[in-house]
């Protein structure tokens, strides 16, 4: 599939926001991979500057196109072997610090006020660059597409979350980089890659050091696996949120009549308010949904799950906060109401301190959905 070919915008309401609006609109992203949103034309320059050769295109346009192509498989694992290529130009100081310069400044374009960006520092070793650099790196990044932002007009806070991979042995050691670049620009952790074969049970240890430390993590977990991965990941592990979680919807019983009932683990989901980091499109690319609007938010939303929308991979999936945002509107006639709904529940979800939080809630997010809100007053 392309995005484009699920667009079905009949559940459109009358009172949905326009693409305009939704792009000016307040958002809040949790919930995507600093490898998986390069911008075409950079990885060309990046390949050409650091003598990667393994690019399967060279033109910019062609090579958008081969990534959406071949993120588009229906597996998790096929989707993950197109990041060979991104990581593979990544493996610099100054290619890590445009790409995370050029990230900020596309998301910020894009209308996002608040994100965390996730990657994995021991993918980023190939050409000598120490785990330290790695992070220093990005973080420089980050501030720089911060300014560049300002300068344009855009305001955005971006952290950064450092993941490590679950088939490899080195997350107590990642965890312990996330817990000393803690108020550094470095807000959490993360596991991410293949799932089924690979529990987070296996990373114990470096879960438990970092509840130890008052730190906070989030786990990948109900994307390519179900239910027991997200109870490991939140009753063994103790995650904070869950990285997409979507399969909470096999623990939810929907009958004929309409009637719904949640089984334990959902209920403990909703309950406790775990945040739930959805990522439609992506889902719909590895197989764990069929449509936008037979994705599970629609019912997660209805049932107020703690649910966010987020964009995973906007390189794979060709896609942006704002893409996420008219395909949700396209299949389930969300209004603005709903957009703000997804990014408080998502602001609040956020790992940076409780105030900073509200204080983005109450003068940021609110004050942008109250003036969209009001425009048809003065039309
Ligand atoms: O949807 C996903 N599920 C699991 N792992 C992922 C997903 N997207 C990206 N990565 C993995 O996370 C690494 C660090 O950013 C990426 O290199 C990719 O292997
Ligand atoms: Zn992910």
């Amino acid at each position: 599939m392309t995005s484009e070919t699920h667009r079905n915008p009949t559940a459109r309401a009358a009172n949905s926001p326009t693409p305009e609006q939704i792009h000016r609109a307040p958002k809040v992203l949790l919930h995507d991979h600093l490898d998986g949103g390069l911008r075409p034309a950079t990885i060309v320059d990046l390949a050409r500057e650091t003598g990667y050769t393994q690019l399967p295109e060279t033109d910019p346009g062609k090579l958008g196109v081969w990534f959406r192509e071949a993120a588009d498989s229906g597996s998790l694992e096929r989707y993950l072997e197109t990041f060979s290529h991104t990581v593979g130009v990544m493996q610099t100081r100054d290619a890590l610090v445009r790409v995370a310069a050029e990230c900020a400044e596309d998301l910020a374009a894009d209308g996002v006020v608040y994100a965390e960006i996730r990657y994995a520092p021991e993918q980023h070793l190939e050409a000598g660059l120490t785990l330290e650099e790695v992070v220093e790196a990005v973080n420089e990044g980050f501030r720089e597409g911060e300014r560049r932002a300002q300068a344009s007009g855009h305001r955005i806070r971006v952290g950064a979350l450092l993941t490590a991979m679950r088939h490899a042995a080195r997350a107590l050691e990642i965890a312990e980089l996330a817990n000393r670049y803690r108020d550094l620009g470095v807000v959490g952790f993360d596991i991410a890659g293949a799932e089924a074969g690979y529990p987070p049970t296996r990373h114990l240890d470096a879960f438990e050091y970092l509840k130890r430390e008052n730190n906070h993590f989030t786990i990948h977990a109900g994307e390519a696996f179900g239910l027991p991965s997200i109870w490991q990941a939140l009753q063994w592990c103790g995650a904070d949120r869950l990285g997409h979680g979507v399969r909470i919807i096999d623990d939810i019983e929907v009958k004929d009549d309409g009637s719904v009932t949640l089984g334990r683990l959902a209920a403990y989901v909703r309950d406790k308010r775990v945040p739930l980091e959805l990522c439609p499109s992506s889902n719909l690319q590895t197989g764990a949904a069929s449509s936008y609007a037979d994705h599970p938010i629609g019912l997660l939303r209805k049932l107020q799950f703690r649910a966010t929308v987020n964009t995973d991979n906007r390189l794979m999936s060709g896609t942006s906060m704002s893409r996420e945002f008219e395909h949700l509107v396209d299949a389930f006639g969300y209004t603005l109401d709903d957009m703000q709904w997804f990014s408080v529940n998502a602001m609040k979800s956020a790992f940076i301190p409780f105030d900073e939080r509200l204080a983005m809630i109450n003068d940021v997010i609110k004050p942008g959905y109250a003036t969209l809100k009001s425009e048809w007053l003065f039309r």
